[in-house]
């Protein structure tokens, strides 16, 4: 299934008609250079395209009173003096003859791009529009919106489709407190927002932004508030926050559709924003949203106010909907002290409500939750945050070209076993080279091996050296013995390839961790055996109570701890082992491969022991990009097993940086 593009240059017709120094960030430009990106770089035509339609009374009326859309129906008849008059009334936004005509079409082209999703007609998919909508409530308009795009479509999906749960999230640089305000006390809707905060001195300098807003009545722990306190967060930032708060708590509420508030002034160059986050980090944020609700998810275009950053991250957005692999998350530092308060705070006050987070720690003891009541008696509060605005013009690098192989997926699979459709059957080219074939016989094959194990191993070390190449995306290989066939790969990865390797075994079975000493390899194991094993950066053993065939505890576990684990290594191949008799259900295992996917370009190479047979399909699937299926509201993973994690995030933060899930101590 395609990936939807709604766009429609109606919506470019309208622009601030007065002197306002507030509003004049939001110009038609925003459109055009976004859409002229999409076209230029070839994304547009690779899209299905769907058109625009007017948002019906009824649509708006499912967020909005009557008597704010009386009002603003009646504004393309005013004089412009009416039109000011009219605006006054509102803060940070503005009205224009043509712009109730634009703002129903935003409205429509996300109802547009709900419907071709939840009729399965896309997969996924994206809506280029303005005026954007988070900041705009039930009589208000605000902040360049006029009506509440994603909340109207969040609540026409619950009434035409009845979608049981809805998640939003909002990466715009602003909180969205229109969404807030409409489903505070609504546990069927889960809003996430981060935003720049500054102890409330930034726009809209609310108090109810800050993390201890979680929501209200049934609605408490459904609203989860991310206040970024200081300027120039960066990826790292960014991640954390997705791998250490959004993604458990997505699992555990388990969403039927996905709704993002995309805004891309959260990106470097931003004048809004003020961050130092890259392009490419969209990339990432919308491929770790991919595999929840079935991979239905619709992006709506909010804020992004440079027209050099704003167009890039749009593309990155678009392409990773499209399933192209992301480009490697590279040279990821530490979060930084203000990001990590922010996520202490924000675990620490939804702990009572998500079981991921049941053992997350106390508030900081640093003044951050207490800082801003200082602010308002010292009146400190100003319109802007530090009147820093940086004169010093943000360079950044070009996003990196993201090719797709011309094969996504090879198999080797044993005479037999039927090739998944989409996926290209790969046998070693030409004859073995001898002396190849000399050292896995000697290391790797015990007497009496017959041939074809050899030259299974073989194509194995070719498919490496393939996906190393670029010139194949993703591998999966049946074979006798998983863990000889490992240290296999790990050995020729070691000399023959060019790249680090993350060696991801899943089940029991002894790991060699001899060979993850040089840092060219990286093992993390899931496994219900405790390991004796604790004394290298580079071998990470981690024992779940009930094993791999804990969903919950294993989910929470690649969350909370392989994914940052992965991102900070970076690695150039990733090798993901299935152990025989790993008690992994299939719906878990391919949401690991979806997740995994994220890291070295989508070069993850499978290994399976060959009677696996029934897997091969799925894990195909998954492989090919497709999403994984929902895997149910999640119980809570056992309380030992939560608490295992967090005692090995401790144990390591000193050596992987993005595990840190709370800020230092202040000496
Ligand atoms: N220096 C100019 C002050 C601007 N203060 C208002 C900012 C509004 C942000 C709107 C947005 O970006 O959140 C949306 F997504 F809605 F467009
Ligand atoms: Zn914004």
């Amino acid at each position: 299934m395609g990936t939807a593009l709604i766009y429609d240059e109606e919506m470019t017709k309208y622009k601030l008609l007065w002197v306002d120094p507030a509003c004049k960030i939001e110009v038609p430009e925003r459109l055009t250079v976004s859409h002229e990106a999409l076209v230029a770089t070839g994304l547009a035509d690779r899209c299905v395209s769907i058109p625009v339609r007017e948002a019906t009374e009824a649509d708006i009326l499912l967020v909005h009173s009557e008597e704010y859309l009386e009002g603003v129906k009646k504004t393309p008849y005013m004089t412009l003096e009416d039109l000011q008059e009219f605006t006054l009334q509102y803060g940070d936004v503005y009205f224009h003859p043509n712009i109730y005509h634009c703002a129903k079409l935003a409205i429509g082209a996300s109802l547009q791009l709900v419907d071709a999703v939840m009729t399965g007609k896309v997969r996924n998919g994206m809506a280029l529009v303005r005026p954007p909508g988070h900041h705009s409530m039930r009589s208000a308009a605000s902040g360049f919106c006029v009506f509440n795009n994603v909340a109207i479509a969040a609540q026409y999906a619950k009434r035409q489709y009845g979608v049981k749960r809805v998640l939003i999230v909002d990466w715009d640089i602003h909180h969205g407190q229109g969404v807030q305000y409409c489903f505070e006390d609504d546990p069927s809707v889960l809003y996430f927002s981060w935003h720049r905060y500054e102890h409330q001195k930034f726009w809209p300098q609310l108090r109810e932004s800050d993390f201890d807003s979680v929501g209200k009545e049934k609605g408490a722990g459904f609203n989860i508030n991310v206040p970024w306190n200081k300027v120039k967060m960066q990826n790292s930032d960014y991640l954390s926050i997705f791998f250490h708060v959004l993604l458990p708590v997505a699992y555990e509420f388990s969403p039927d559709l996905v709704l993002v508030c995309a805004g891309f002034d959260s990106a470097i160059g931003d004048p809004e924003g003020e961050m130092c986050a890259t392009p490419d980090i969209f990339a990432h944020l919308t491929h770790l949203l991919m595999n929840l609700a079935g991979g239905k998810v619709c992006a709506v275009l909010e804020g992004g106010y440079n027209l050099t950053s704003l167009p890039q991250s749009v593309c990155q957005t678009v392409q990773t909907l499209l399933g192209d692999p992301a480009p490697r998350p590279a040279n990821l530092e530490s979060p930084c002290k203000s990001a990590l308060e922010s996520l202490q705070c924000v675990r620490s006050a939804h702990r009572q409500y998500w079981s991921c987070l049941k053992h997350a720690a106390d508030l900081p003891t640093s003044d951050i939750s207490t800082k801003r009541i200082k602010l308002e008696e010292e009146g400190e509060k100003t319109g802007e945050g530090e009147e820093d605005k940086g004169t010093d013009e943000k360079v950044w690098a070009q996003p990196p070209k993201r090719v797709a192989p011309s094969i996504r997926t090879a198999v080797v699979l044993p005479d037999g076993v039927a090739c998944p459709d989409q996926c290209e059957r790969f046998s070693s080219p030409g004859d073995p080279d001898p002396l190849v074939v000399s050292k896995l016989r000697e290391n790797y094959l015990k007497d009496g091996d017959d041939g074809n194990a050899l030259t299974t191993l073989y194509s194995l070390t070719a498919l490496a050296d393939k996906m190393d190449r670029n010139e194949i995306c993703s591998g999966l290989v049946l074979v006798r013995d998983v863990s000889m066939a490992m240290m296999c790969v790990v050995q020729h990865a070691a000399t023959a390839l060019s790249n680090r390797v993350l060696v991801v075994c899943v089940g029991d079975g002894k790991v060699r961790s001899d060979c993850s000493e040089d840092g060219k390899t990286l093992v993390v194991q899931f496994s219900s055996k405790e390991s004796d094993d604790q004394r290298s950066k580079y071998y990470i053993p981690v024992c779940l109570q009930k094993g791999c065939s804990d969903v919950p505890g294993l989910l929470h576990s690649i969350s909370g701890l392989l994914l940052p684990l992965g991102y900070e290594y970076d690695p150039g191949l990733v090798l993901l082992v299935q152990m025989p008799d790993s008690g992994i259900c299939d719906s878990v295992w391919q949401q690991l491969i979806g997740l995994l996917q994220g890291l070295a370009r989508g070069h993850t190479l499978v290994l399976m022991r060959e009677d696996e047979r029934t897997r091969v399909g799925p894990t195909a699937s998954s492989l090919l990009g497709n999403a994984a299926p929902s895997l149910g509201q999640l119980h809570a993973p056992l309380p030992e097993d939560v608490k295992a994690v967090e005692s090995l995030r401790h144990r390591l933060k000193s050596d992987w940086k993005l595990l840190q899930t709370t800020a230092p101590e202040t000496g």
